[in-house]
Order: structure tokens, then C-alpha cells, then sequence
């Protein structure tokens, strides 16, 4: 069932749109990770969601219950934002009871509950510290203890991580997703950062100028991105400009690197400009160094054949980046480090199946939302 539910809540300021129609649902335990540029309007959407300002139209339904009127304190969502600071003037331990003393819980409730938050975000025995001797690790986990403390129905998490170094986010991540799992919170997360968001998520909302671009499974939106956008924003591939020459399933577009096929997303007819996507990971795109194409590993529809020579290599840590000139245009590739010995200089054959290639009209409107 759903816990919490946005019908198309739009806001905007001084006459500019910046949250437009926006629909989704969030189901009982899920975490669901806004994700979106600087500006496309995340912390909006959570501020609407928390009641702390009102929407210009929509409605945020909790439980199946209309709280677009209720006051913040009264909604039973809690917040963790990051200019949400802990009280200075309070210990560690009074930090985590707050809302807990607000619901007026027994004090050995309270004693019990802090207690057992503090050992579940790795900090047992901190109860008596002053906040201002700890790290900024150690304040984040107190202040997501402190906000699951009073069990919230919903808790929304704005850039929780964004302040803290590379290496620190990275640790803390998962134990955010472990620790949300274990409170089974049904949780809005907020980041700009992709590998943040897959690294959370049970599913992604990516946010554009105000309205969703596509609600998926971090896979998915890999193995599928639903528009020219998506698939920018997380690199999962090279777009090219194209003009359609046949509309079937797969299509057949004109682009500066040939003729291609793929699968159409969209309709699409003879003559129309279009974009593709070249998807550029190893395993969905195949390298050959020279090798001939065993037809017997062909999978379903044509498939793209494309000669071109390497560059440039660059290694990456986890995969080598290549990047391969071909006849009108550059392609970048990416491969898992140490698969293949492929060095600049050299000419290689890339296959990859229409099936994987996307095909989207240029002049695509995108959904005002999708569940
Ligand atoms: N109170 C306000 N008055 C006028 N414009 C506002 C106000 N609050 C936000 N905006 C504008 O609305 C747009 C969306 O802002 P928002 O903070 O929601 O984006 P965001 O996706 O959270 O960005 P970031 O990742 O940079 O925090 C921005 O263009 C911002 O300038």
C-alpha cells in the first residue's frame, strides 16, 4: 500500500514554475532517492511534503489521509535536513530524547529507545557528550537517531551526507540504507549525487525543471533511461543527433556515425530528428580486437557494427575509459579494468545490439508524471 502519495503538486515563485504537476507514490518501508540537478527543485518538493510551505496546487495524501492542510508538527513526517543543526546547548543523549520527550513518552521508554538508536548508528556509550566535541560524522549519525527516534510515519532526508568528505559519505551510506531497513522507515532522500542516490535507494525519482524525468529501480534507469535526460545525467551512453529512416521496432536512424538500429522510445515516423543513445558499458556494447563475430552470441534484432580506432585510454581505478574515433563522430567505451590490453593506436570493432540502443524524438514532450 501506499504510504505517502503527491498528486501533481506544483509551486511556483515570482510566476516561475519550479515544481510542475509532480505525481508519485512512495510504498509502506520504501526508499525512495530524489535525484536531480542543482535547481530542478528537490528541496521544494520536500519542503511541500513537510508543510513547510504550501503548494500553489496538489495535494499530499499519508495513509490515504489528506494532510495538505495539516501543520508540520502534526504530520508525523520527520525531517533531517541539513541546516537542521543539533541543539548546541543540549548533550547527545537530550538531542536523540527531543522528540521523544515532545510525545511525552515514560522516561524509560525514552532512556531505552536513545539508547538502542545509539548503538544501532554505531555510537553506544555517547549519551553524556557535548555535540560540539563530536565529528561531523559522528553529529550526522546523531541526527538521523534523533530524527527516527519519535518513529515518524515518513522521514525525509535532505542532503543528510552533503557536508561530510568523500571518503566518510561513502562509509556512511550504507549504513543510512542498513539502518533505515532495520527501523523499516518509509524514507524521501534527497542528493545530486548519483552514487549516493543507487547506493540508497530501493527506487530513484529523477527530478528536471520541476517534473519527473522517470521513477526506477537503479538498474533500470541504467538498462532503460526514459528520456535523452536520464540518459545524460548518468552517462550511459553517447547521444547523437539522428534523422528516422524507418519507423519499425527496431528503427532505423541516419546519425554522423551511420546508419544505426534501435529501439524506439516515443513515436516515431520516417524524416523526424531524433536522439540516440549509444550505450558505452562492455557487456551490453562488445569490443573485438580484430576477432570475427561469432554469430551464434548474437542476441535478438541487428546489431550495430562499428570500426573505429583508439585514441585515447584513461584508467579509472574500477574500468578504463577509451575513447574511440569512428567514421564521423567519437564514441566513448567503458570496460572493466584489466579485461582487455587495448592501447591507443589501435583499431577495434564495437558491437553493439540494436536492443540496446535508444531512439527518442528530438521534440519528445516529456510526462507530467508517472507512478
Ligand atoms: N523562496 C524562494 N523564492 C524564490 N525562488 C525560490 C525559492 N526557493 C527556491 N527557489 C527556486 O526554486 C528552484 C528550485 O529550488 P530547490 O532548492 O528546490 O532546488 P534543488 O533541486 O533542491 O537545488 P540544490 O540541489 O541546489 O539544493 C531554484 O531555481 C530556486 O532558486
Amino acid at each position: 500500500m501506499a504510504r505517502l502519495r503527491v498528486l501533481a503538486l506544483t509551486r511556483r515563485y515570482e510566476g516561475r514554475t519550479v515544481l510542475d504537476h509532480v505525481s508519485f507514490e512512495v510504498a509502506d518501508e520504501e526508499i525512495l532517492v530524489i535525484l536531480g540537478p542543482s535547481g530542478s527543485g528537490k528541496t521544494t518538493l520536500l519542503r511541500l511534503i513537510a508543510g513547510l510551505e504550501p503548494p500553489d496546487e496538489g495535494h499530499v495524501l499519508l495513509d490515504g489521509q489528506d494532510i495538505t492542510e495539516v501543520p508540520p508538527h502534526r504530520r508525523r513526517i520527520g525531517m533531517m535536513f541539513q541546516e537542521y543543526a543539533l541543539f548546541p546547548h543540549l548533550n547527545v543523549f537530550e538531542n536523540v530524547a527531543f522528540g521523544l520527550r515532545m510525545q511525552q513518552l515514560p522516561e524509560p521508554e525514552i532512556r531505552a529507545r536513545v539508547r538502542a538508536l545509539l548503538e544501532q548508528v554505531g555510537l553506544p556509550g555517547y549519551e553524556r557528550r557535548d555535540v560540539h566535541t563530536l565529528s561531523g560524522g559522528e553529529k550526522q549519525r546523531v541526527a538521523l537517531a534523533r530524527s527516527l527516534a519519535p518513529r515518524p510515519a515518513v522521514l525525509l532526508l535532505d542532503e543528510p551526507l552533503g557536508s561530510l568528505d568523500r571518503a566518510l559519505r561513502e562509509q556512511l551510506m550504507g549504513e543510512i540504507r542498513s539502518l533505515l531497513k532495520a527501523e523499516r522507515m518509509t524514507a524521501l532522500y534527497v542528493t545530486h549525487d548519483q552514487a549516493e542516490a543507487m547506493a540508497i535507494a530501493d527506487r530513484v525519482l529523477i527530478l528536471h525543471q520541476g517534473r519527473i524525468e522517470q521513477i526506477a529501480a537503479p538498474e533500470e534507469l541504467y538498462r532503460d533511461p526514459a528520456t535523452p535526460f536520464v540518459a545524460r545525467f548518468l552517462d550511459v551512453g553517447t547521444l547523437l543527433e539522428g534523422r528516422i529512416l524507418s519507423g519499425g521496432d527496431p528503427a532505423e536512424v541516419e546519425t554522423p556515425v551511420g546508419k544505426l538500429w534501435g529501439r524506439p522510445r516515443g513515436t516515431i515516423h520516417a524524416g523526424m530528428r531524433a536522439w540516440v543513445l549509444l550505450p558505452h558499458y562492455e557487456g551490453t556494447t562488445r569490443i573485438l580486437q580484430g576477432a570475427p563475430y561469432d554469430e551464434s552470441e548474437k542476441p535478438g534484432g541487428p546489431v550495430n557494427v562499428l570500426d573505429g580506432e583508439v585514441l585515447e585510454r584513461r584508467f579509472r581505478g574500477l574500468y578504463v575509459e577509451l575513447r574511440v574515433q569512428v567514421a564521423g563522430g567519437m564514441l566513448r567505451q567503458l570496460l572493466p579494468a584489466g579485461s582487455l590490453r587495448i592501447h591507443p593506436g589501435q583499431s577495434i570493432r564495437i558491437h553493439i545490439p540494436a536492443d540496446a540502443v535508444r531512439i527518442w524524438p528530438r521534440d519528445a514532450k516529456r510526462t507530467r508524471s508517472s507512478g
